[in-house]
């Protein structure tokens, strides 16, 4: 069934474990997902950014995601990652999410609060939670441009008072991480201090994770040994996600490491067998690389296995 991630949280926050939270796009991606968190018996969140409404079309996205519950009998968080305004979040929740982003991070303080509070209020009405941020990540988020520079961790006082005036349901903080393949020039390190900080001023409250993909080496390696060119890539190290998840962080937000799992598959695949175009082989090599990845973080990174 759709549900929200309220008890997810909730079981994942007392387990010490994270539930993940992957990026959507197509029907390949999806099941590739699902079958795993089938496999698994573990919880899931399935989540939809303003860009893979524009690629596939917010219906198709919808009934695929109602496809994938109806075929694995599954549980599933279907949730808008990083929406951008009032309007994106009520048309998600009109349209049956179960859960909604509002990224205001760009915005003051207060002008962030008033916007999640606007969120908050239209989505509580109808039984859908809201995930907010506050505190900037570097790198590239989708569309929005943010340099180094303006990077502003979440301040654990501000989150306090954020919480308290908003809430909301869950926050995503930033503590090092940021999105895409490039995260860190140096040595990856996150800020555990703050996130401990955070975690004992907001007892028992769901923290999110976003940027979390570990950009594993062996998939850069492969998507550059045939053909691609992802100089430098860094991600956070498992081992730090397993930190955090001991820690307030209950949602692990994945993309990244999916579209380096599923591109390399296609590309060694399309390289070995030039005779063959027949878009089910290649896109199907695609789906078989997203659920083995997927299976790998829930086994040994979320630690959600059998949490369902
Ligand atoms: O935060 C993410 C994904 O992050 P990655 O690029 O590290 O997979 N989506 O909202
Ligand atoms: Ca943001
Ligand atoms: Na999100
Ligand atoms: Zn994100």
């Amino acid at each position: 069934a759709l549900v929200t991630s309220k008890e997810m949280f909730k079981k994942a926050y007392e387990g010490q474990y994270a539930v993940g939270a992957f990026n959507v796009n197509n029907m390949e991606i999806i099941q590739g997902i699902v079958e795993a968190a089938k496999e698994e018996n573990a919880p899931l969140i399935l989540q939809v950014s303003a860009g893979a409404r524009k690629y596939a079309k917010p219906a198709y996205l919808k009934k695929l995601v109602e496809a994938a519950i109806e075929d694995t009998g599954l549980d599933v968080v279907l949730h808008l990652d990083h929406g951008e305004n009032f309007e994106i979040c009520k048309q998600c929740i009109d349209d049956g999410f179960t859960s909604v982003m509002i990224d205001g991070s760009k915005y003051s303080f207060e002008e962030n609060i008033a916007l999640t509070k606007k969120v908050v209020e239209y989505a509580h009405e109808r039984g859908v939670v809201v995930e907010a941020e506050l505190g900037r990540l570097a790198g590239i988020e989708d569309n929005v441009n943010v340099s180094e520079k303006d990077a502003i961790y979440t301040d654990p006082n501000q989150a306090v008072e954020f919480v308290e005036r908003t809430g909301v349901d869950s926050l995503a903080i930033a503590i090092g991480t940021s999105h895409g393949a490039y995260k860190f020039k140096g040595e990856p390190k996150l800020d555990f201090e703050r996130l401990e900080k955070i975690t004992k001023l907001l007892p028992n409250f769901p923290l999110v994770l976003h940027g979390a993909s570990t950009v594993i080496p062996e998939f850069v390696e492969a998507c550059n040994k045939y053909g691609g060119n992802i100089p430098g890539a860094k991600g956070v190290p498992e081992d730090m996600l397993r930190r955090a998840s001991k820690l307030g962080i209950c949602k692990i937000n994945i993309d990244t490491d999916l579209r380096l799992a599923m591109t390399a598959a296609i590309r060694k695949y399309l390289t070995e067998n030039p005779e063959v175009f027949d878009p089910r082989k290649y896109l199907g090599e695609g789906r078989k690389a997203i659920k083995e990845m997927v299976r790998h973080k829930i086994k040994n990174v979320l630690g959600c296995s059998n949490k369902k």
